[in-house]
């Protein structure tokens, strides 16, 4: 249940607030929409924006607004004043969301152990959603204004039991205005794109977390972490985890390698006479996770045999991103900077999916996303994601390190040393634990 509150008053008044309506709630905005383009100047030789349509789709939380644009204006001429907008129809009072459900879920020794104790229930229930109007803008010859009842969850925590209500190859991705969003990881490759520290990283442990747990027996990992291997580390002793490179010369191999198994793959489909793996009754799934792609680009490395690598790398992704999803191996690419030769274009064109955090530049924004909007995100966790179908705005899950933990520990698998004589695996620690292995996220000076 959503009970609002104003800021600053005290948890013991929670109780005896209204309930939020999400319905209706829209009051004469389309009005207020034409008075805000006119005050910021969104008008060209005196002519106004002009109503064209509105409508509130069933059950849905938004009223659309379409508007016909004077000549001369442009869709980023309003993006670029969207926040005007959404100022303009929201009140001056900010409103928090509290999720009193959420009460149950504290554990009473944790609540002891706080050292603030109100801030500590606070937080606990906290969506931290502020209850403004927002405001999501498209062009299509004319303009449209989906003004919604709410905005997005700031920061949202990760909650188990949500993968229980995945299908198939999915994860859930995160919250939209809608809901939940869930993504079909099986669906094709993926670029992910976004500045450092606003929740690249994080994401893809949520991702590979989701495979470990509801496909342990049928997902393989090829994790490329460019990072120095510090984001990926949790999942590098997993029994999925058949490649694991650190570096550019690592990466090469692996590339080469599955660039290899998907041509071998290809060659006995083709005697079989199947085009996919689907006809061929294969089930498991192959995902090449490479995590900042940029140390793959050639402008990005100096040495002659450097760069001679990073093009077999870009060739070999460009190779996967062509063949491999009919073969059942599917490219994870994630990059801070989105730009030049670190985002080649067939990569891009053989993606369906981008999923794109803030970027420091509108031209990053245009390289990803083909439009502005991502240079302005301001919150870590927040992307847009994007699909041949659409776009919209999601706020992402933040896994707990806890979580991820629980997730890789049942899949440790202990491999003998180069130099032990025996080269068994022991494949212990799914069921006794008896090799749980801890890993804690440490600053590095
Ligand atoms: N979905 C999220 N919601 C809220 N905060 C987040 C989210 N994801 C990440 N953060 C915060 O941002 C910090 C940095 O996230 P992350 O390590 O994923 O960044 P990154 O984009 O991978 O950056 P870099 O490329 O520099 O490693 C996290 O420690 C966390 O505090």
């Amino acid at each position: 249940m959503f009970v609002e509150i104003a800021s600053g008053i005290t948890f013991a008044s929670i109780y005896g607030i209204a309930k939020f309506s999400s319905e209706g709630n829209s009051g004469n905005d389309s009005k207020k929409i034409l008075k805000i383009a006119d005050a910021v100047g969104l008008k060209k030789d005196g002519k106004s924006i002009r109503i064209f349509r509105k409508y509130r789709p069933k059950e849905k939380k938004y009223t659309e607004y379409v508007y016909q644009i004077p000549l001369g204006l442009s869709e980023k001429d309003f993006l670029d004043k969207l926040d005007k907008f959404e100022d303009g129809l929201n009140n001056k009072k900010t409103m928090y969301k509290y999720k009193l459900s959420k009460l149950k879920h504290l554990k009473l020794k944790d609540i002891r152990e706080a050292e603030d104790t109100f801030e500590f229930i606070k937080d606990s229930i906290r969506e931290v959603i502020k209850i403004r109007k927002s405001i999501e803008l498209s062009y299509d010859g004319m303009l449209h204004f989906k003004v919604y009842d709410t905005g997005i969850p700031d920061k949202i925590k990760f909650d188990e039991k949500l993968w229980d209500k995945c299908q198939g190859w999915e994860m859930p991705v995160g919250e939209t205005r809608e809901g939940v969003l869930f993504h079909k990881l099986d669906d094709g490759h993926t670029v992910i794109a976004g500045a450092t520290t606003f929740g690249k990283s994080a994401f893809l442990k949520l991702l590979v977390s989701t495979l470990l747990k509801n496909k342990p027996d049928k997902t393989e990992l090829s994790l490329i972490d460019l990072k120095g291997g510090l984001e990926m580390m949790y999942f590098e002793h997993c029994k999925q985890t058949v490649n694991f490179a650190d570096n550019l010369e690592k990466a090469s191999d692996v590339l080469k390698s599955i660039r290899e198994d998907i041509e071998k793959r290809q060659r006995r489909l083709r005697i079989k006479g199947v085009n996919n793996i689907k006809k061929a009754g294969i089930k498991k799934r192959h995902f090449v996770i490479v995590d900042e792609a940029s140390q793959l680009a050639p402008s990005m490395n100096v040495g002659k045999g450097e760069k001679a690598l990073a093009l077999q790398c870009q060739a070999d992704m460009a190779f996967i991103t062509r063949i491999g999803h009919s073969m059942g191996y599917t490219l994870i690419y994630a990059t801070q900077y989105p730009v030049g030769d670190i985002m080649p274009n067939q990569i891009k064109a053989n993606s369906n999916t981008t999923m794109c955090f803030r970027l420091e530049t509108d031209t990053q924004s245009m390289t990803v996303l083909d439009r502005n909007g991502a240079e302005d995100i301001e919150l870590r966790g927040r992307m847009i994601y994007s699909v041949p179908s659409g776009y919209q705005q999601v706020q992402s899950y933040l896994i707990a390190d806890k979580t991820i933990n629980e997730v890789v520990a049942p899949n440790i698998v202990i491999r003998p040393r180069k130099d032990d004589i025996s080269e068994v695996l022991l494949e212990k620690g799914a069921k006794d634990r008896q090799y749980t292995i801890e890993f804690k996220e440490t600053d590095i000076p």
